[in-house]
């Protein structure tokens, strides 16, 4: 699914109206009615809602919004942060349409902040109005203090168009912002409402009048539109799964070759291969440093012991693993628990500038990507590296809280750098570059130790399945992000262990074949 920046969106309303000869009043009607809707449907019964209000066009929506549901008999109560002094002819009309039919609209300046407080505590339902997609810098003011109000307060939230103080092209805070339950927003999916910290200001987002933004309407809408950033589900992934049929065999699956484990980090290189074999690649062979042979490690997997330096693999464990199992590699994945030693730093140094394999570097072999062949670097076009957000600070020598803010930012500054970037945590990112995509599910019962091995197994399968490192970074965050939904659905948050995600993958695609109704075999 296409994700909008604010610039598409207001380029479809311009059009709605230059092209199809809608007004501005009509439209903030249509806004506005949605919001009302959708709170009666999620919150059937309230008596009392609080709708607060900034003196833009989102604010007009509010009005809307405050309209249809005092219409509806519910005490209504409009807190505006701003007396409308320079707000468009559609908002200013709506509110001269609320105050004639009895609304009650109060100023926020003129109410102190334990009064505030208890107004939006004794309402049933908060409708945050304040800001829109017209909101360019942090908000000030009353704009501030009202925001600080709603996020103090317990009662619901749910945010017009997107959380106040949110950059809706970017997923980035502005400052400050509401912390919304429900994100109303409208025509289609704005890119900010999915990307963290963003994703989690929005709380669920429900799209209304999306029907309007149709190719039907809209011939050119992929020139509106970018094609280029994506929001990614299981239905988005069906077309890219390698099909499987009756004359398959281990051979036609691609085999995997993992360099994974020291003598410190066993059980890593375990779950690398279990979310090799799992996402079902037909050969796993896992190289790791003689003694530190990995407990757990499951039977399907070919073990191939080396010799260790300092407990760790080293430069030569590539040519020995190649030397023997070369002619049937399709896919490497090289990092989790390898340890940080001079022999792995050789190591990773060997694949990055020798190798020809199409490759996932993930965990200890980040850490050493920066100093390798400094200046000298060339970005890989058949590398997928997997960085959490400290990992990917240490690559562009910044600060996990930098990249945890600017998320998009970030990853593609990586993939334009070094290769294509999986930017892991809630909102997923893969970018090669010149596509990005998003993962549109999350689950916090996937941050357990052991998870981004098994992610980084699922890509190496896919990888040996002859998918490209973008393809393959998709299929494995989307399937292992599913495989979180399911498995907190039933167990919750807490308790899950790594092994359990991977165990749950099988099921996963199947029900992404099943979504494309077409027979397996
Ligand atoms: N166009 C359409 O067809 C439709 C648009 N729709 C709706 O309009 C929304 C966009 O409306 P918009 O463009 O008026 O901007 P909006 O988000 O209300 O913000 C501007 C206001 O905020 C204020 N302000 C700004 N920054 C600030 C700050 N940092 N701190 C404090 N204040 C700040 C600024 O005040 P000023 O600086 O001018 O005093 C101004 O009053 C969109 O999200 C959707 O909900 C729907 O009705 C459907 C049809
Ligand atoms: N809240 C969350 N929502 C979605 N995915 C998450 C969440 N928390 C963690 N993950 C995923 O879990 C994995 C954790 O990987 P990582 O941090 O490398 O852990 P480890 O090194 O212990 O395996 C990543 O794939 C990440 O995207
Ligand atoms: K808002």
């Amino acid at each position: 699914m296409r994700l909008y920046t604010c610039d598409a969106i207001r380029r479809i309303e311009d059009l709605l109206v230059d092209k199809y000869g809608f007004d501005f009043f009509q439209l903030m009607d249509y806004a506005g009615n949605a919001v009302a809707e959708k709170v009666l449907a999620r919150f059937p019964g309230i008596k009392s809602v609080a709708v607060l209000c900034g003196g833009g066009n989102n604010g007009g929506d509010g009005l809307v919004a405050a309209r249809y549901l005092f219409l509806k008999d519910i005490a209504v109560k409009v807190i505006a942060a701003s007396r409308f002094e320079r707000s468009s002819l559609q908002t200013m009309k709506n509110k001269t349409i609320l105050e004639k039919m009895g609304g009650t609209l109060l100023t926020s300046e003129e109410i102190g902040d334990t009064e505030l407080l208890r107004l939006l505590d004794e309402s049933d339902v908060i409708i945050d109005a304040l800001l829109g997609i017209g909101a360019t810098s942090s908000p000030r003011g009353e704009y501030l203090r009202l925001i600080r109000a709603v996020n103090q307060s317990q009662t619901p939230v749910v945010s017009i168009d997107l959380p106040s103080g949110l950059d809706g092209s970017t997923g980035e805070i502005m400052g400050e912002a509401v912390k919304a339950d429900i994100t109303v927003t409208f025509w289609g999916p704005k890119v900010g409402l999915y990307v963290m910290p963003g994703k989690e200001h929005a709380g669920e987002v429900l799209i209304a009048n999306e029907e309007f933004v149709s190719d039907r309407l809209f011939p050119d809408l992929g020139e509106i539109i970018k094609k280029d950033l994506h929001l990614v589900s299981v239905p988005e992934i069906k077309h890219l799964l390698p099909p499987v049929t009756l004359s398959y065999h281990k051979g036609k699956r691609g085999s995997v070759l993992i360099f994974a484990g020291s003598k410190k980090y066993k059980g890593a290189a375990a779950l690398v291969a279990l979310g090799a074999l799992r996402a079902g690649a037909g050969r796993v062979i896992l190289v790791v440093p003689e003694g530190c042979l990995v407990p757990g490690v499951t039977p399907e997997t070919i073990v191939f012991e080396v010799p260790s330096r300092d407990g760790t693999l080293a430069a030569d464990s590539y040519i020995r693993a190649m030397d023997e199992f070369g002619d049937i590699v399709s896919s490497i994945v090289i990092g989790p628990g390898v340890g940080r030693t001079n022999g792995v730093r050789d190591l990773v140094s060997y694949i990055w500038e020798q190798s020809q394999v199409p490759t996932c570097m993930d965990a200890d072999a980040l850490y050493f990507l920066p100093e390798i062949g400094e200046g000298a670097l060339q970005r890989r076009h058949d590398v997928i590296i997997t960085p959490h957000e400290g990992e990917a600070a240490r690559l562009m020598r910044s600060k996990a809280s930098c990249v945890s803010a600017k998320r998009l930012e970030f990853a593609k500054s990586i993939a334009e750098k070094w290769g294509t970037v999986l930017l892991k945590g809630a909102g997923t990112i893969v970018d090669d570059g010149n596509r990005t995509s998003v993962i549109k599910d999350a689950h916090p019962c996937l941050s357990v130790p052991g998870s981004g091995d098994v992610l980084s197994g699922m890509i190496g399968a896919f990888l040996a399945r002859g998918l490209g490192c973008y393809e393959a970074g998709l299929c494995a965050a989307c399937l292992h992000a599913r495989a979180g939904v399911s498995l907190g659905a039933i167990r919750g948050n807490d308790g899950i262990l790594a092994g359990e995600i991977a165990n749950r993958i099988p099921i996963e695609i199947k029900s992404v074949s099943e979504l494309e109704r077409e027979p397996l075999l």
